[in-house]
């Protein structure tokens, strides 16, 4: 478990702005932050990781402080057992492939790691590879491989896959999710993607100016009313498609076959011939001239 408190002065474009955080995540979980530029997300991830030191407060992996205001206790970045990927990948332009990941082993020497990330991120073909020579998804793979190799229990993803066109990042993150599980992380991800959110995470820490205003389910982040829902019509459930993450409901409303995209689990209980009420949230509704 990870339980911590974190206090920090900040300087945003509007002025000063303080960081004020209190959270505890438990292992295994896939938690996100989300919230707009600025928010504070980033300085929250160089925290947990030793790179920048909050004013008060303190981190706490299980029994071991890596952080204690109180005390003077302020671990490295090398001593904290964390893995973290920037979405700059960071890695050794110097180095191939093999080098990169063996590099942060250099002390330990413990291969079989190291060989079973290369086989899990499917980096057996490019081991001798130039980094250069690599594909943003490729170095992503190389970078996520390298954060794990000493085997950390939490793992930080600061947008590591927002710089990849659209089917790149639907792979990456089912190489993240593999590893998440594989080696039973805690995993902390920031993202603006509410479909990949949706997709990777079990809860979602939603940061405004600093402070964290709530924490849910991603879907009922994402689901939340944004108008009172005024429009309400009545129909047919014609047919339901299930795609990755989500269902798409075709309901017949009087002559019209509207279409209503779904997370999975939220609509599970729906099938074929239910009699449904389809009610619009954040709706934004098209006038058109009929007479
Ligand atoms: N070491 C620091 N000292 C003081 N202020 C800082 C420091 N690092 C960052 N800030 C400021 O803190 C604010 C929050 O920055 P942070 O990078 O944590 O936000 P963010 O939510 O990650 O934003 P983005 O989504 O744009 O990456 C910014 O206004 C930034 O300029």
């Amino acid at each position: 478990m990870i339980e911590c408190k974190l206090k920090k002065e900040l300087s945003a474009a509007e002025g000063k702005m303080i960081l004020d955080v209190d959270f505890r995540l438990n292992d295994e979980d896939f938690v996100v932050l989300y919230g707009k530029s600025g928010a504070g997300k980033t300085s929250i991830l160089r925290m947990l990781s030793g790179l920048l030191d909050p004013q008060d407060g303190y981190i706490k992996q299980d029994s071991n402080f890596w952080f204690d205001a109180a005390r003077n206790i302020n671990l490295s970045t090398q001593k904290r057992e964390i893995g973290i990927v920037f979405q700059d990948y960071a890695l050794f332009p110097n180095m191939n492939v093999e080098e990169n990941i063996y590099f942060a082993l250099r002390q330990k020497k413990d291969r079989t790691t190291a060989e079973d990330l290369i086989e899990l991120m499917e980096l057996e073909n490019l081991r001798k590879q130039e980094i250069q020579q690599l594909s943003g998804g490729q170095q992503q793979r190389v970078a996520l491989a390298r954060a794990l190799v000493r085997k950390p229990k939490l793992l930080l993803l600061d947008e590591p896959l927002s710089a990849l066109d659209h089917s790149m990042r639907t792979k990456l993150q089912e190489y993240v999710l593999k590893l998440h599980k594989t080696y039973k992380l805690t995993t902390i991800l920031i993202s603006h993607d509410p479909a990949e959110i949706i997709k990777m995470a079990d809860k979602v820490l939603v940061l405004e100016n600093g402070k964290i205003t709530k924490t849910r389910t991603p879907i009922s982040i994402f689901s939340e009313s944004k108008l009172s829902g005024k429009f309400q019509f009545t129909g047919e459930v014609l047919a339901k498609i299930d795609e990755e993450v989500v269902s798409i409901l075709h309901v017949l409303i009087g002559n019209n076959v509207i279409k209503s995209v779904s997370a999975k689990d939220e609509i599970a209980h729906i099938k074929k011939g239910d009699k449904v009420l389809v009610a619009s949230k954040a709706f934004n509704p098209i006038v058109t001239k009929i007479k």
